[in-house]
């Protein structure tokens, strides 16, 4: 089967649609516009011109007006556009009239961000993550005059007039990859949760760093782990999470994460297929949301992230909210002070001016000895149950048989402090 997709369709110049809601903001649509700019050059495609289109009244059949069709259009021509991205969700049917209408490729918001996952993502999991996202993504669009979905092997070109059969067929092909997919997904996320098992059996308190694309996650993570991970002025530099160990003040160790950054109308068929990956990330004992105070959509990138991690379950962990970039702000102290006030928690950084990272490491180790601390147990001998129970849950320091049972000094969670509290005697240095 022929193999083909947006690069290899070799389109360099694209013409951009934001599109304006009745209930939006022309200002945050324009923000919108920008920022699928960026996408696109984080593509390699180059974005030529856009057009700002008021939407008042969806048209089923190609979302804009007959209008505005006719102008984009011409626009399009006049500046030699090979591909026009719409900064929304087209229905399948949309971007298939649509397609036929100009005679060239037109994409979405979603498609964009599905091309550019599939050409960073570089573990396996994560190739067959996307692979999966862009198989969903594609199922209801086969009759499209063009498909983009050759980087996987058994890709699917969408023909015009394509006949019935040849269409089922490339249906049941797809359908089958994303079988044969899932099954490959589910042996490597069952080989993860061994490996976390495992990790689980000594607990080290685990902090994840999430936060919009773009934020600053990977720098954070280098600056304060000396890790040499790929930080760039690209969107979605990360897809794969990396773990690094890093060593606070007093010795105790911690995991550090750092995550895919998120986006707004962040495909679903993405979020479902990055989950366990994401799962596993914010599976931390802490969570680090990072946020770029510099952007003017911050406010919005907040909403996005928290959006996303409520959905993953993880919306009630305990978060340190970090406000970075602020170098970009001038350190300004007003608005420094006002975020303050808006976030009573929050810690603000300039990780390139290195600025800030001694508050944040501090809040670090308060967010982490509240959710584990060492303490001093004396387990009678016929609780069995109990000490195996320490055992498996909790890293034992020490460990001493004496008269009627065991003495043992052991790191627990919050949670498993609480349940042994009967048998706990003595709270020990939290440092540990
Ligand atoms: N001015 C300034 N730039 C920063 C700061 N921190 C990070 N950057 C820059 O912001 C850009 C993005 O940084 P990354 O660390 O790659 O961001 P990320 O959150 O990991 O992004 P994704 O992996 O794409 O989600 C890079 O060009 C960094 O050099 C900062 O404190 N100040
Ligand atoms: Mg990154």
């Amino acid at each position: 089967m022929p193999e083909r997709d947006i690069l290899s369709l070799k389109c360099e110049r694209a013409f951009l649609v934001g599109i304006n809601e009745q209930q939006e903001d022309i200002s945050e649509s324009n923000y919108h516009l920008e920022e699928l700019h960026n996408l696109v050059d984080t593509m390699g495609i180059a974005p030529v011109d856009s057009i700002m289109v008021k939407l008042r009244e969806k048209n089923s059949r190609y979302l804009i007006g007959k209008g505005k069709m006719e102008e984009i259009g011409e626009l399009a021509e006049d500046c030699r556009a090979d591909l026009i991205i719409f900064d929304c969700q087209l229905s399948p049917s949309q971007q298939r009239n649509l397609e036929h209408h100009y005679n060239i490729a037109v994409i979405d918001r979603q498609e964009v961000i599905i091309d550019i996952f599939a050409d960073r993502a570089s573990t396996k999991e994560a190739v067959l993550q996307v692979a999966l996202a862009r198989m969903k993504y594609s199922l209801p669009r086969l009759t499209r005059a063009w498909t983009h979905l050759s980087k996987q092997k058994g890709g699917v070109r969408g023909t015009r007039g394509k006949g019935e059969t040849q269409l089922e067929s490339d249906r049941r092909l797809v359908l089958n990859r994303i079988n044969n997919l899932k099954k490959e997904l589910e042996k490597v996320k069952k080989n993860r949760n061994v490996q976390r098992k495992k990790r689980l059996e000594r607990p080290v308190p685990s902090i994840s760093i999430v936060g919009y694309t773009n934020a600053g996650k990977s720098s954070l993570l280098n600056l304060l782990s000396d890790a040499d991970v790929l930080t760039e002025d690209k969107l979605f530099a990360t897809l794969d999470p990396t773990t690094r160990k890093i060593k606070l003040e007093g010795g105790r160790e911690i995991i550090l994460t750092d995550t895919v950054g998120f986006i707004r109308k962040l495909p679903h068929d993405l979020i479902d297929a990055f989950k366990s990956t994401l799962e596993e990330a914010v599976h931390a004992d802490v969570i680090m949301h990072v946020v770029d105070v510099s952007n003017h959509e911050y406010e919005e990138h907040i909403k996005v992230t928290e959006d996303v991690l409520k959905d993953l379950g993880a919306g009630e962990k305990s978060q340190i909210l970090v406000f970075n970039k602020t170098d970009m702000i001038g350190h300004d102290p007003v608005l420094l002070a006002g975020l303050k006030n808006r976030y009573p928690h929050c810690i603000t950084v300039s990780v390139k001016e290195q600025t800030g990272i001694d508050e944040l490491l501090e809040r670090v180790t308060l967010e982490i000895e509240k959710e584990y601390g060492a303490v001093e147990l004396l387990i009678p001998s016929d609780k069995w149950d109990i000490n195996a129970y320490i055992h498996r849950n909790g890293k034992i320091l020490e460990e001493e048989y004496i008269e009627d049972g065991t003495r043992i000094k052991a790191v627990l969670t919050e949670k498993d402090r609480n349940i042994l509290s009967p048998y706990i005697y003595k709270k020990t240095d939290l440092n540990r």
